[in-house]
């Protein structure tokens, strides 16, 4: 039989599933954000989460995602504490994390290549594509781009309905969605919350979602309602008895006319009461009569029943696969995020062509300020500082990818949330991308001096130039990379590299010879400073088997700038070897400190993936 689109929407059809969550309360320090809050919810149902602001919905969204571990209660599907949510969870939060470069199908499309099994045909692949972005009502807008800070892209509400479709399109078991609605207006909230409506049913998908003032059509697209206030449940059951409960339980019946989820959070605000104790108290109240009117009338918790234990796609998701397959699917996953990184990257301007004019304007400064250095001693300490200054300052610039790293990992999180890849695919396909493009930026800028400036001529010389400087950019470009993993804050981390190659610049050897380095900075930072080991390779590729010619003063005596071995021979010269043995870098083996170097850049890519194997937000 012939592939067609219901051989993937019937793969697409989820085992029934029910999500459970028992008493769970969160404390951050003596501070009680939830307070015994129970409920369930299960396979093709929509359960809406209300409450006024800070009554804590995303912490619990965070509980039931299990992205955040409750301080005590349980989170189950099918009676299992341990099934793995982000396998079967996608988890749409509140902020759009998105690649601003991107069109809107492109976006869909790659989160879709994302989670689908290597084998779907690309037919395949597009139909379920083209479905969802009409569902979300972005077919006019298909081929706009997100947008950025230097080029407006589609709207915010657009944006939100970009993320919840990237997150719909892989039809996850469970959907959890942060203020889905969140800048769109009623129709659109409508339209977009009925279509998930329909593939949850259709598909069998657990839908949960926060939502602020939902429009009374709206409101009815929910099966269920948790209100809370306070982090505690003012109200749990199907929405369709809300009205009865407010009426028959809290004596506050809803207006003829008026929206029962405005009414109900009317009620549960309490955020203007003056007196913290009394607002405590009305809180609680409120929540015993809820408990008491629950038990009751059967409202609350389905009775815990048998489960089906986990099984078919979900029991495969949640279950780890062979070793084989694992490496097989990375590698995969790894394919497809290099190609999207190179999109990236080559629309990006603001992060990348920027750069690429930021490289050739150091290019053509240093061609023009060091111009045509004569191979004499007295331009000796002119030739190091061109050195020095290529390796420090080209490395330092690698600040600038910062930006366009953190949107990126932003992209990242939230992808590796909902189970799409994990950090060895993202770190190895940024880790490969991210070469051609920092070998262009130091081509060009190589291209533009070296020959201008009067380095040691020759194409083994101006290779090795290239090679070094390459090696020591992607270095930087790995420490900023690290930085900005562990402080996913612009300012922090742009301040915490700039120290780092401010710290590097200090101990390389350059402004301090190394030798003359207080023993506690030589003794271990010299040593794995990449500056130090690319400044050594730079001078040494350009003095070693040179001879520089020295000055002959009046008197007809020869002066050159270093202690010459060659003066005593009677030339008045100065091998640059002599210099390397003043500098203490004489007779260094140029493969052994290339491999230091990309040592070191590897450790920084390794220290990268441990980061982010930790560091989940
Ligand atoms: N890690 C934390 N440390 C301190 N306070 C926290 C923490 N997490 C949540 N809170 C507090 O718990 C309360 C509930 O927060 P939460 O973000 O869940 O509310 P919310 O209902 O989603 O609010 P909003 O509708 O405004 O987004 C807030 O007062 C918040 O400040």
């Amino acid at each position: 039989m012939q592939g067609s689109s219901s051989d993937i929407e019937s793969q697409q059809t989820h085992e029934r599933l029910v999500l459970e969550w028992d008493s769970i309360s969160y404390s951050v320090k003596n501070s009680k954000i939830l307070q015994d809050v129970s409920g369930s919810v299960e396979s093709g149902e929509m359960l809406a989460i209300m409450g006024p602001s800070g009554a804590g919905k995303t912490t619990i969204l965070d509980m039931l995602s299990k992205r955040v571990p409750a301080t005590s209660g349980s989170v189950t599907v099918n009676g299992d504490a341990h099934a793995d949510m982000s396998a079967l969870a996608a988890y749409v939060e509140q902020s759009d994390a998105l690649l601003g470069v991107l069109t809107v199908h492109e976006t869909i499309r790659f989160a879709a290549r994302l989670s689908f099994d290597p084998a779907t045909p690309a037919e395949q692949i597009n139909e379920r594509v083209g479905t969802v972005i009409a569902d979300m009502g972005l077919t006019e807008v298909r081929g706009n781009r997100i947008g950025n800070a230097v080029q407006r892209g589609i709207s915010g509400g657009q944006k939100r309905r970009v993320t919840i479709g990237s997150a719909l399109v892989t039809m996850p078991p469970i959907l959890i969605l942060d203020e889905p609605t969140s800048g769109l207006d009623s129709r659109t909230s409508r339209e977009v919350l009925t279509a998930i409506r329909t593939i949850a049913r259709r598909h069998g998908i657990l839908v949960i979602a926060s939502i602020h003032q939902p429009n009374w059509e709206t409101f009815a697209l929910f099966d269920k309602l948790l209100l809370l206030a306070r982090g505690r449940t003012m109200y749990f059951g199907p929405t369709n008895r809300l009205d009865a409960y407010l009426a028959d339980g809290l004596d506050h019946p809803v207006p003829v006319h008026a929206n029962p989820a405005d009414h109900a959070l009317e009620i549960f605000n309490t955020d203007f009461m003056s007196d913290p104790d009394a607002r405590a108290a009305h809180v609680a109240e409120l929540a015993a009569r809820y408990a008491a009117y629950a038990q009751a009338h059967g409202l609350g918790p389905a009775e815990k029943g048998a489960h089906e234990p986990l099984g078919g796609r979900a029991g495969q998701l949640t279950r780890r696969k062979g070793l084989g397959g694992a490496l097989k699917q990375s590698a995969y996953r790894t394919g497809i995020l290099m190609e999207r990184n190179t999109i990236n990257y080559s629309r990006n301007l603001l992060a990348y062509g920027v750069r690429i004019g930021m490289y050739l304007g150091m290019g053509v400064m240093l061609a023009t300020i060091w111009v045509n250095l004569a191979p004499t001693s007295a331009k000796v300490n002119d030739r190091l500082s061109v050195h020095f200054y290529s390796v420090a300052f080209l490395g330092f610039m690698s600040v600038a990818g910062i930006p366009a790293f953190l949107e990126e990992r932003q992209v990242f999180v939230r992808e590796r949330m909902n189970g799409l890849y994990g950090p060895g695919a993202y770190v190895l396909a940024n880790s490969l991308v991210t070469l051609p493009y920092l070998f262009l930026c130091v081509l060009l800028f190589s291209v533009l001096c070296y020959w201008s400036i009067g380095l040691n001529p020759g194409a083994e010389h101006f290779f090795r130039f290239l090679g070094v400087l390459f090696l020591a950019v992607y270095t930087a470009e790995s420490q900023s990379a690290v930085v900005a993993a562990v402080l996913p804050i612009f300012v922090a981390a742009l301040s915490i590299a700039s120290f780092l190659n401010g710290f590097w610049m200090s101990v390389g050897g350059y402004f301090i010879r190394a030798v003359n380095l207080p023993r506690f900075w030589y003794d271990w930072a010299h040593w794995i400073d990449y500056q130090a080991y690319a400044f050594d390779l730079l001078v040494f590729n350009d003095l070693h088997g040179l001879t520089l010619g020295c000055a002959t003063l009046a008197d007809g005596s020869c002066f050159c700038d270093y202690p010459s071995s060659l003066t005593a021979l009677g030339q008045c010269a100065l091998a640059g070897d002599d210099v390397l043995q003043n500098l203490g870098i004489r007779g260094i083996s140029f493969k052994l400190y290339a491999s230091i170097l990309l040592i070191i850049a590897l450790v920084y890519r390794v220290m990268l993936y441990v980061v982010l194997v930790f560091k989940k937000r």
